[in-house]
Parts: C-alpha cells; structure tokens; sequence
C-alpha cells in the first residue's frame, strides 16, 4: 500500500530541480533509481494499491500507475502533465497509464497534459474509487487487498506479471537506451528553457 504523509501532496513527482541545470555526476543515478522504483513497484509480485491522499502530478501519478488500484481523496489532482512542462512522458509513463485508461482518454490527456479532479479521475478510470479521508482510503485499500486472501497467490502473482509482461521486458532490455534518451533530452537548451519558464511559474504562484 503507497500513500504519503504530507497534507496535501501525494507526490509532486520528479525533482525538477534535478532536471533543471543536471548535474552530470547525478543524472545517471537519478533516472536508474527511477527505472528501478517503476520496475520493483509495477512488477511487484504483490498486490499493490495505492491511497491518494493529496496532489498527484507526473511521476506521482505514475507511481499510483504502478499499483493494481487507486483511492483517491476529494479535491485533489492527478495526471501525466509533462507537455506542459514542455518535456515528454517516456514511453513507460504511457504505457503505465495504457493500463488504467482507454487509449483515446490517454491520448487526449498525455497531449495537453491534463491535471484531473478526483470527480473527473474516476469519471475515466484513472482511478478506481473515492475516499472521504486518509482513513477511509486506507480502510479502502485494505479492503481492496483482503479480497486476495480468496485467490490462490500464485495464480494471481503469474496472472499480473504475465499481464505487466511486455512493458516490464521492454525496460529491463532498454535501461541504458531509456537512460540515453533522458539524457540528451534534458540536456536541450529548449528543454532547460521550458523547464526554467515552468519553475519560475511556481514560485509567481507561490508568492502569491
Ligand atoms: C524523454 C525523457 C524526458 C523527461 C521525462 C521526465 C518525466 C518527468 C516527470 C515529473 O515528475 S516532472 C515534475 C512534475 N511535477 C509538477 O509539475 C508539480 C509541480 N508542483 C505543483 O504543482 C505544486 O507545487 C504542488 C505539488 C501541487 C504543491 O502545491 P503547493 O501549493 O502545496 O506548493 P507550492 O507552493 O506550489 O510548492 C512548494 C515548493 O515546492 C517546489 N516544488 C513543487 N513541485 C516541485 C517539483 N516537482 N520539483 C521541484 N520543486 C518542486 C515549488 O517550486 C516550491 O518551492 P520553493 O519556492 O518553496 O523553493
């Protein structure tokens, strides 16, 4: 079971200041941590569910992707909104998101980078249910769980990875192509300039 401590913030996803300016001595471990969160997390054998109490933008919407199901609390956000960062959600972001959504709903998302109310999340799928409060969302989330104690674990464990089967494949076999394309993506003066004109936007809104 993921869910967060912070009051309002689910996961506000990747540090942008990590990809603003990189560091070339960190980059490299900064997207493989990544790739290997994603890889133990979406090809966990467990039943995973994940309890959204709080804003869940980008790599903390993928995060929530990575688990079987999702219980988000009221008045929150959520979706893939790298385009308006002016970056791109790497093919295991999308196909993360495939998983939860039709592909005309991600398409339509994954373009604009739509932020979702919780309402609007569940109206398609993005997540499963509801929760009044962190408490309820927990209480959810071990009810969604307990329903494994019926189903022969291993049945269910091979039903899941065979299911995760080719997005998991696809990255255990492409790491350092995956890596490469992080890397000089980043590294494009347009990317540091869309990145810079996005974090100048949160401290405007900020100082507010
Ligand atoms: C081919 C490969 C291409 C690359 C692909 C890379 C994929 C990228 C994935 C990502 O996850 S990119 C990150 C996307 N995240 C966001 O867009 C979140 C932006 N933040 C917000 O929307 C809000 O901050 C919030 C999370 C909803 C919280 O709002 P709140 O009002 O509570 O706090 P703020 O005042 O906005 O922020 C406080 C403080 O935190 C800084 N901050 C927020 N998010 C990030 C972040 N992701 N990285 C770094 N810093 C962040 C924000 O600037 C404020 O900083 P200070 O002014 O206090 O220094």
């Amino acid at each position: 079971m993921s869910q967060q401590s912070s009051p309002t913030v689910f996961s506000a996803g990747l540090d942008i200041m990590e990809m603003y300016k990189p560091k070339p001595d960190r980059v490299k471990e900064f997207w493989t941590t990544l790739q290997d969160v994603w890889l133990a997390l979406y090809g966990s054998s467990f039943p995973t569910v994940a309890a959204i109490n709080g804003h869940s933008p980008a790599g903390g919407c993928l995060l929530s992707l990575c688990c079987e199901y999702r219980i988000m609390c009221p008045n929150y956000s959520i979706g893939l909104n790298e385009t308006k960062l002016g970056i791109v959600a790497p093919k295991w972001f999308m196909s993360s998101m495939l998983g939860a959504i039709p592909y005309r709903e991600a398409e339509l998302a994954l373009t604009s980078g739509r932020m979702f109310s919780t309402d609007e999340a569940l109206k398609i799928g993005l997540i499963d249910e509801v929760a009044s409060d962190k408490a309820d969302a927990i209480a959810k989330s071990e009810k969604f769980l307990s329903q494994f104690a019926k189903i022969h674990p291993i049945a269910r464990k091979l039903t899941k990875l065979n299911l995760r089967h080719s997005a998991l494949e696809w990255m255990q076999e492409n790491k350092e192509l995956d890596l490469n394309i992080f890397i000089s993506f980043v590294g494009q003066p347009i990317v540091q300039k869309s990145l810079e004109k996005y974090l100048e936007g949160l401290k405007a809104k900020q100082a507010k």
